[in-house]
């Protein structure tokens, strides 16, 4: 089987329908190129908004039927690189948690001077 081919949001940002650009849909973390259909939509163009970015949202609150999930299937023309996913193998959302830094010193957990005067 061929290898799947891997895109970052950055890279699927420039497919987005404008001059000569096909049209790239991200639906969670995978990359389907939806150009064709665009005139067989029922909602017509309002893919377009979409187009360039991740879709998920917008396609799940769109009230779409399983068959049309399952259709999508054949637009599949890659996927979003490792370090940029934000879903994990069955489909949830990926919580990532941003460290927080530790603090120099007790001077700097003050965040102003009145709160810290206040607090003591
Ligand atoms: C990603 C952005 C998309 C948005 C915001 C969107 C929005 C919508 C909306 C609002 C409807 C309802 C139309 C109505 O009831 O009159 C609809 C229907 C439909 N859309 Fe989309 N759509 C999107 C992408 C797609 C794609 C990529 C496909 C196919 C590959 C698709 C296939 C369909 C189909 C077949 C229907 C008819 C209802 C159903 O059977 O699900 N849509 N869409």
């Amino acid at each position: 089987m061929a290898e799947i081919k891997k895109y970052t949001f950055a890279e699927v940002k420039t497919r987005n329908g404008r001059g000569k650009n096909p049209v790239w849909i991200v639906y969670k973390d995978s990359i389907y190129d939806v150009t064709s259909y665009i005139p067989e939509h029922p909602a017509g163009d309002v893919i377009l908004e979409e187009a360039g970015q991740d879709a998920t949202k917008a396609f799940d609150d769109s009230g779409h039927s399983k068959s049309t999930y399952k259709m999508l299937e054949q637009y599949k023309i890659g996927e979003i690189v490792d370090a940029e996913r934000k879903y994990d193998a069955n489909g949830k959302k990926i919580k990532r948690v941003i460290e927080a830094k530790p603090e120099e010193g007790n001077r700097k957990s003050c965040m102003n001077i009145i709160t810290c005067g206040l607090l003591g």
